[in-house]
């Protein structure tokens, strides 16, 4: 009983600014607050299911020119480690519909994440905020806010889906590298959904099942644009269709899909 208890107040978010996070996160704040970036770091900064162990994936096979053995080196998540885990952005937004549709199945996975409870229920968590890493809303109106300011490259899960070899140039060059047209042919196939969805590097498949439960979900669930039509109900559809409006009003940013 005690056990669980501890265990059920480890899974509960606490806030950072008003951001929920994980408690692990919380406790480490002042270390991650104070990380310094050396002035050739690539940052990725993503919101959750926005297509972070894909971007990872390509931007380390354009470091390592196309190179596959070299990237399978270690698993994702030691190649590029995450900055909030207490050890170190290149923001990628992707639709908040599908964003939400993949966060939900990933809670109901991932065991370090408080049960997401119905989709109906979800779809209130997630509109007003509530969940891990804070509000999608927020997050990707202010890295759109200040990518002109910085040197930022702000990428679109769906247009990558759409050509992909034409965004990964374009992350090429962000990172000053130069490849040719072979190389980066054989970057696309190899990030592709498919290859990366075998792919035990970047599929999480050495994650233990007590923290990422794939027969739940898999972690390369579907990896597509538009699953949100397959959740979402009619009236549901209209009611994030308003409050998306008035969530993301004044912000020029626009999603091929909503
Ligand atoms: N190569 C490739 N092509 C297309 N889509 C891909 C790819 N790799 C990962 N994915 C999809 O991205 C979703 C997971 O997002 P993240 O990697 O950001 O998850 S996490 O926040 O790091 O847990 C998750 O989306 P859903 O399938 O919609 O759940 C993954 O399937």
């Amino acid at each position: 009983m005690a056990l669980a208890t501890a265990l059920e107040a480890q899974l509960q978010l606490r806030e950072v600014a008003g951001i929920p996070l994980q408690a692990s996160t919380v406790d480490n704040w002042n270390q991650i607050q104070n990380f310094e970036a050396k002035p050739d770091d690539l940052l990725i900064c993503t919101y959750p299911k926005s297509g972070t162990t894909w971007i990872q994936e390509i931007v380390d096979m354009i470091e390592h020119n196309g190179d596959v053995e070299k990237c399978q080196r270690a698993i994702i998540q030691h190649r590029h480690p995450f900055i909030e885990w207490a050890r170190p952005p290149q923001p990628s937004a992707r639709n908040a519909k599908d964003c939400m549709v993949s966060y939900y199945h990933f809670q109901r996975m991932n065991q370090m994440l408080p049960d997401p409870g119905t989709w109906e229920e979800y779809f209130e968590t997630f509109i007003s905020g509530k969940v891990g890493w804070g509000s999608w809303y927020d997050h990707v109106k202010g890295w759109w806010e200040i990518k002109d300011r910085y040197q930022i490259l702000f990428l679109f899960y769906e247009d990558i889906k759409q050509d992909p070899k034409h965004e990964i140039q374009k992350v090429m060059q962000f990172m000053g590298k130069n490849l040719d047209e072979t190389v980066l042919d054989k970057i696309v196939q190899e990030t592709s959904f498919e290859k990366m969805k075998e792919n035990p590097m970047v599929n999480r498949s050495t994650v233990p099942k007590s923290i990422l439960d794939q027969s739940i979900s898999p972690f390369m669930r579907k990896g597509t644009v538009g699953d949100w039509k397959n959740h979402f109900t009619v009236a549901q559809n209209e009611r994030f269709n308003e409050i998306y409006r008035q969530k993301m009003e004044g912000s020029s940013i626009h999603f091929t899909e909503l």
